[in-house]
């Protein structure tokens, strides 16, 4: 038989198709035995998705703790063909996100191409993030900070005319929406410099952007997970996936703060709020080429280095913080006694201070201990990853992570666990105080992630959402209604940060308002 003989034959194409099915078998399953091989348990992974087949459709938080009450505090999980180790052993936490850093420098990233979000510190490898990550820190000294508290009290004024409203007409609130709507506002002064009546203005076009931005139904299909699953392919194929993640919605923030930029260009204002000192810190950043120290980078490079970090902070600090701060109204409606405690802390503060300010919330141990117990109950990034950068081992060679493994905490687990939390569902504040905080291992916290690579908008949370809840506990009381349910229940799909739903408080004005 002839070539096109043997081409036209069904058997040929018969053989052609199943050599490439088992090849394509072969590619998806031949990582399969690693931690097998190891000793490490595990759930058993199938073809294609490894152990991600449903997961879209599960509620992450609850998956998590039912894989670490089932397989321990290391086990081995696949992200498609990927193998990922997942930790709760709190030694381990310390030795590959804070000691031996240096084989775990990157996240899990999907090298995106488009300009401004290739320069997001939260998905950069290696050291440009090192030096991105260095050059934008001092953005964030506590002096930064205090600067930029000033808009956190403008936007907390406004909430508390928009929760007035509330108590007096319907005498309930929406968390969730209330406190997106404030964090929205922060964020907008803050790292847009702009003054937009969000908590008013439903039709303002940065509130419907950002609505469309952070509330991505795809969570809840199976495209979510794909690049998970196959970074590889996202990037290779990257004029069709790209599109996906960079929306013309996204684009919107671009393109603000662009115009934001060239119209600092002609002004001598100054404005103190984190454009200006994000673009204060990354021009200072300097090299030293052939003895000369000059500055880092471009004036190009450096807009979109400060384009991307703004942008960042807009999805890296909304939500979480609106989560939070709808946590932490949700615990105080249901533990009374918190409240009052917490009231009583923050009216005997308030005795040496005029109002609440930068200074006034620093030292407010009883307000600190409650912000850690609802980090520490709903952790709004569930899990955190990083990604080997060179091949490593643990505890002489019992456990072996090649380049390119992943490593993840899943937070939201390690929080509800017995060993670290006794009655971990337990909602208390005393585990803060300093006596029983000194008897945990710290990494047994990981809120805002641990080591090098931490969250570096931690002490501006910190600072808005002390400002928030002193201002507000003051001068409202929370309480369950029976909209209120019984334990917070947070939205299914494989999101990043915790989505509280039907988060309803009663609300009433204290008497001494
Ligand atoms: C309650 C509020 C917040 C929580 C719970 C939170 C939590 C986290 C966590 C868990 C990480 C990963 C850390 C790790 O991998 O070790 C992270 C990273 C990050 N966060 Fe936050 N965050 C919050 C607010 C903010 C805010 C307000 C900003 C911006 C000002 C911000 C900016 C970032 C950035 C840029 C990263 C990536 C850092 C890097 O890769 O170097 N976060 N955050």
């Amino acid at each position: 038989m002839d070539a096109s003989g043997i081409l036209s034959s069904p058997a040929t194409w018969v053989v052609a198709l199943a050599s490439s099915l088992y090849i394509f078998y072969r590619y998806t399953t031949s990582t399969f035995t690693y931690f097998s091989d190891q000793g490490i348990p595990g759930p058993t992974p199938i073809p294609i998705f490894g152990n991600m087949w449903n997961i879209w459709k599960e509620n992450l938080p609850a998956y998590d703790l039912a894989l670490v009450k089932k397989y321990g505090k290391v086990f081995g999980y696949f992200d498609g063909r990927n193998p990922n180790l997942f930790i709760t052993d709190v030694e381990m936490i310390k030795a590959m996100y804070v000691k031996d850093f240096d084989h775990f420098v990157d996240r899990r990233s999907f090298e995106l191409k488009t300009k401004v979000m290739r320069k997001w510190l939260a998905l950069m490898n290696g050291q440009e993030w090192k030096d991105v990550r260095s050059s934008v820190t001092p953005a964030f000294t506590s002096g930064k900070i205090k600067r930029m508290s000033i808009f956190i009290k403008e936007s907390v004024a406004n909430l508390c005319d928009r929760v007035t409203t509330f108590t007096e007409k319907d005498g309930k609130i929406d968390a969730k929406m209330t406190f997106s709507a404030f964090t929205m506002d922060v964020i907008a002064r803050c790292a847009f410099g702009l003054k937009i009546d969000t908590l008013g203005n439903e039709d303002d076009p940065f509130v419907n952007n950002a609505k469309f931005v952070f509330h991505s139904a795809a969570n809840k299909t199976p495209a979510a997970i794909l690049p998970f699953m196959y970074p590889n392919f996202v990037s290779t194929f990257a004029y069709f996936t790209e599109p996906l993640i960079v929306t013309k919605e996204m684009k919107f923030f671009f393109k603000l703060l662009e115009d934001v930029l060239k119209d600092r260009m002609q002004s001598n204002e100054k404005f103190n709020d984190f454009i200006e000192a994000a673009d204060e810190a990354i021009s200072a950043f300097t090299k030293v080429v052939d003895g000369k120290t000059v500055p880092m980078w471009n004036r190009e490079t450096i807009d979109e280095i400060l384009m991307g970090q703004s942008t960042l902070f807009m999805l890296a600090g909304f939500d979480t913080t609106a989560t939070t701060l709808t946590s932490i109204c949700y615990q105080l409606a249901k533990n009374p006694d918190v409240q009052e405690k917490l009231y009583e802390s923050i009216v005997g503060k308030m005795e040496d201070y005029e109002d609440v300010c930068h200074e006034m919330v620093q030292n407010i141990p009883y307000l600190e201990m409650v912000i850690q117990e609802v980090l520490r109950y709903y952790p709004p990034a569930v899990r955190i990853d990083r990604k080997c950068t060179k091949d490593y081992s643990y505890d002489n060679g019992r456990i072996k992570i090649k380049k390119d493994q992943m490593v993840t905490v899943p937070i939201y687990a390690l929080h509800h666990m017995e060993e670290y939390y006794p009655d971990p569902e337990k909602f208390d504040p005393e585990r803060w105080s300093p006596e029983n905080k000194a008897k945990r291992s710290p990494y047994a916290f990981m809120a805002f992630g641990t080591g090098p690579r931490n969250c570096i908008g931690m002490r501006f949370a910190m600072e808005e959402l002390k400002i928030a809840v002193s201002t507000i506990v003051q001068k409202f009381r929370f309480f369950p209604v029976k909209e209120t349910p019984e334990r917070l229940q947070f939205d299914d799909g494989f999101t990043q940060v915790l989505q509280p739903m039907h988060a309803i408080v009663g609300i009433e004005f204290r008497y001494s308002n």
